[in-house]
């Protein structure tokens, strides 16, 4: 007869505690993307495919709420958890940081009763080698942040406490400290969850109880998993941040012509360009995000053409009537959906992504036709990424010139319509009845027509 060795006895008990297995694949994705810097998508990825948990559903949007909600408040956690770790935090402690971010969140921000959330954070503990001999650490830090940390925590300015100093200072710098706090703000809530949808808009805003807003797209507050709500299935619609759906638009007319997109996956904006009509050619650098291009596209019944390739200095047989750049940038407009922007991404990254794009417009510019029009776009609030990116290009090419919002065309008459003819979203914009319903992707967009 085998024997089960006592201690993987225990642990299998104790993984199978009610809350357990969530707290814990909350605290080693913590643990990945705030100490071992990997982006959230990629470690969610994982977990979804489950390769770092099986976990049911329910227990996973669990983990992902407790995730969200300590990167949404990590300011202010950190400073009411410095308040009570008196010889700050001990080095080499494995998850024992990401066990008293998530612990906290949950005490301060979630309404989890103090007692379970502090008992589930000390099994944490002594489930982690290298953090078990903290434990009565997170039991003693833990039950004060449940005495006193509300107190420490409100008494702080929310948006600026989660925003860190170099973004803070950025915005400050760019857009004066009244819009700097708006943004920070907006950012504090979980995103509703915006579609494009191939259909009429009213018709899916009734059948999934939610809203139509002035881009055409529906929002809804999200319950479930989406691959379950009605639609899904069928490809009538997909999931794109509502600033996301704009640049495509700008194209207008397109069905017929032929249309290159660049850097294209996972193919939101290719499947807006599709859906219009056009003959479209999606370019990235990724295979694996070609691969779920392909996926989505398949789902949504729409082909186009893919090709794996750097945009930077792929070539194609033929220019194209129009292209459209939607750029990799360091996203600081999508801080919303990914709160582990601010804590991954740096100047450096700014300026290094900013370079790349600078390359990318140069080719794209190669690319079209003469009479040709270009959308360029980022989901960044950085001008060195937008504004300041456009005015570079537009001094080292003569034959571009900015072909600006009308204020007859769509979004020509909206406060994103900026005198220069370019358009610039904030996540304090879009502002529905509360907050839950609120807020849009902070993007920048231009058009530009290359000289017959
Ligand atoms: C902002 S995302 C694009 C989002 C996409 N346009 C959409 O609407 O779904 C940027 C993409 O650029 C791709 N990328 C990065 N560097 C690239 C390059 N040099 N050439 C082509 N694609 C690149 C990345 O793989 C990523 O898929």
């Amino acid at each position: 007869m085998t024997k089960t060795p006592p201690n993987k006895t225990l642990s299998r008990t104790r993984d199978h505690q009610v809350g357990l297995p969530a707290r814990r694949a909350a605290a080693t994705v913590l643990d990945a993307v705030l100490q071992k810097k990997q982006p959230l998508d990629d470690v969610l990825g994982r977990v979804r495919d489950g390769a770092m948990f099986d976990l049911p559903t329910r227990d996973r949007a669990l983990a992902r709420a407790i995730v969200g909600t300590s990167l949404r408040r990590k300011g202010q956690i950190d400073r009411v958890l410095e308040t009570f770790l008196d010889r700050g935090l001990p080095a080499r402690a494995g998850t024992l940081y990401p066990i008293l971010l998530s612990g906290a969140a949950q005490i301060l921000f979630m309404n989890v009763p103090p007692h379970a959330a502090i008992d589930l954070a000390v099994r944490l503990a002594q489930w982690d080698p290298r953090a078990k001999r903290y434990d009565k650490l997170v039991n003693a830090v833990l039950r004060r942040v449940s005495e006193k940390g509300a107190g420490i925590a409100g008494a702080l300015d929310a948006g600026r406490a989660n925003t860190p100093d170099w973004l803070w200072d950025r915005w400050v710098r760019t857009w004066g400290e009244e819009r700097a706090q708006a943004i920070a703000d907006a950012q504090l809530t979980e995103p509703p969850l915006d579609l494009t949808v191939t259909g009429d808009p009213k018709k899916w805003a009734a059948e999934l109880g939610g809203k139509v807003l002035p881009t055409g797209s529906v929002r809804l507050l999200p319950k479930g998993r989406i691959e379950d709500l009605p639609g899904f299935a069928d490809g009538a619609w997909w999931v794109q941040d509502a600033a996301a759906s704009i640049p495509a638009k700008l194209l207008h007319d397109i069905a017929g012509k032929r249309v290159a997109d660049l850097c294209a996956a996972p193919g939101g904006k290719t499947a807006q360009l599709a859906a219009a009509g056009a003959n479209v050619t999606a370019v990235d650098l990724s295979k694996a995000r070609v691969a779920r291009l392909e996926e989505n596209l398949a789902r949504l019944g729409l082909f186009v053409q893919t090709i794996t390739a750097d945009a930077s200095t792929w070539q194609a047989d033929e220019p194209f009537d129009a292209v459209l750049l939607d750029a990799p940038c360091s996203s600081t407009g999508t801080i919303r959906r990914h709160p582990d922007v601010p804590y991954l991404k740096s100047d450096k990254d700014i300026a290094e992504l900013a370079a790349l794009q600078a390359r990318l417009l140069n080719n794209a510019v190669r690319l079209l036709k003469p009479g040709g029009t270009l959308v360029y776009s980022t989901c960044s609030l950085e001008p060195e990424e937008g504004e300041a990116q456009i005015a570079a290009l537009l001094a080292r090419n003569e034959s571009l010139r900015i072909e600006p919002l009308h204020a007859d065309e769509p979004f020509g008459d909206t406060e994103w319509a900026q005198a220069s003819g370019v358009l610039r979203t904030f996540p304090y914009q879009l502002a529905l009845d509360s907050p839950e319903w609120s807020g849009m992707d902070g993007f920048f967009a231009a058009r530009l027509v290359r000289a017959s």
